[in-house]
C-alpha cells in the first residue's frame, strides 16, 4: 500500500504511551477453545442480525463499522476491533461496559489514538513489531484482524459474518467516493491474509458471507449443529 513503516513505529509507540493495563487474561478466557463470530461491515450484515441476536452466549469480535447495525439491532459485542476510523459516539457509549477494545496504530491515525483513552479495556495492535505492550497478531483491515485476533488467542471454530470481500462495499462503511478503491485494494489484501491464515491456523473455519478459500461456506439454518462440541 505504500505506508511508511516508520510512521507506522511512531504510532505504535504513541499508543503504548497512551494504554496503560491491558486485558490479555480475559481476552484468552473469552476466546480459548470456544467458537466466536466475527462481525464485518459488509453488505451481508443486515440478513445476519436475527441470526446473531438469537446466539447470546457467543463472543462476538465486531469490526470497526460494524458496530453501529450491530448495535441498532440489540447486539452488544464482547470485543470491538478499530483503528478509530469508525462511529468514535457509538464507541464511546459502549467505553464503559465490560467490551475489549483493540485498538490499532497506523502511520495514518495518529492523531486519533488519543481517544482511546476513554476505554476502559484496550488492548493495542500495531503492524510493525511488538512495542511495548501493542503487539501484532497479524491482518490488516479491521475484519481480518479480528480473525486473526480470534485464531492468535486460540478459537475454536472462527464464523464470519458481514464479512464480503469483493467489488461491493457495505453502506456502513464511511468510504468517501474518492477512497472507494484503495478501500477495495484494502480488502484484496484482508480476503489474501485470510487465505494464507486457513493454511495456518488451528481454529475451524466457516463463513456466512461470500466464499474465501480455506473457510467452509455454511447456510443460516446449519450454525445450530456446528456449534455442537
Ligand atoms: N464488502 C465489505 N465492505 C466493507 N467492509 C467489509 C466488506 N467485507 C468485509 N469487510 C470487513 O469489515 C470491516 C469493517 O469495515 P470498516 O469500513 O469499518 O473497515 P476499516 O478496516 O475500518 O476500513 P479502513 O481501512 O477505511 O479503516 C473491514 O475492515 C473489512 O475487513
Ligand atoms: N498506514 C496505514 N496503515 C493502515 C491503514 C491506513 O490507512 N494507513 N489502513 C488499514 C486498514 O484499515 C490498516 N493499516
Ligand atoms: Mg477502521
Amino acid at each position: 500500500m505504500g505506508y511508511s513503516k516508520d510512521r507506522d513505529r511512531r504510532s505504535a509507540t504513541l499508543l503504548n504511551s497512551i494504554l496503560s493495563e491491558c486485558p490479555f487474561d480475559k481476552m484468552e478466557r473469552m476466546i480459548r477453545g470456544k467458537p466466536v463470530f466475527v462481525i464485518g461491515a459488509g453488505p451481508s450484515i443486515s440478513y445476519s442480525i436475527p441470526y446473531l441476536k438469537r446466539h447470546k452466549d457467543i463472543v462476538k469480535i465486531c469490526a470497526d463499522s460494524a458496530l453501529v447495525p450491530l448495535m441498532q439491532g440489540g447486539i452488544i459485542p464482547q470485543i470491538v476491533v478499530t483503528d478509530l476510523d469508525g462511529d468514535l459516539q457509538v464507541m464511546k457509549k459502549l467505553s464503559k461496559t465490560k467490551t475489549i477494545f483493540v485498538v490499532h496504530a497506523h502511520g495514518d491515525n495518529m492523531e486519533r489514538l488519543e481517544f482511546a483513552s476513554n476505554f476502559r479495556n484496550c488492548i493495542g495492535t500495531t503492524q510493525t513489531e511488538d512495542v511495548g505492550r501493542v503487539r501484532n497478531f497479524g491482518g490488516f483491515t479491521d475484519g481480518d484482524r479480528c480473525v486473526f485476533l480470534a485464531s492468535h488467542f486460540g478459537a475454536k471454530k472462527i464464523f464470519l459474518f458481514g464479512m464480503d470481500f469483493g467489488q461491493r462495499i457495505g453502506k456502513h462503511s464511511k468510504t468517501r467516493r474518492q477512497d472507494r478503491k484503495i478501500k477495495l485494494k484494502k480488502l484484496r489484501h484482508g480476503k489474501e491474509l485470510l487465505e494464507w491464515l486457513a493454511h495456518k491456523t488451528s481454529s475451524e473455519l466457516y463463513t456466512l458471507s461470500k466464499p474465501i478459500t480455506g473457510f467452509k461456506k455454511i447456510r443460516y439454518d446449519a450454525i445450530d449443529s456446528k456449534l455442537v462440541v
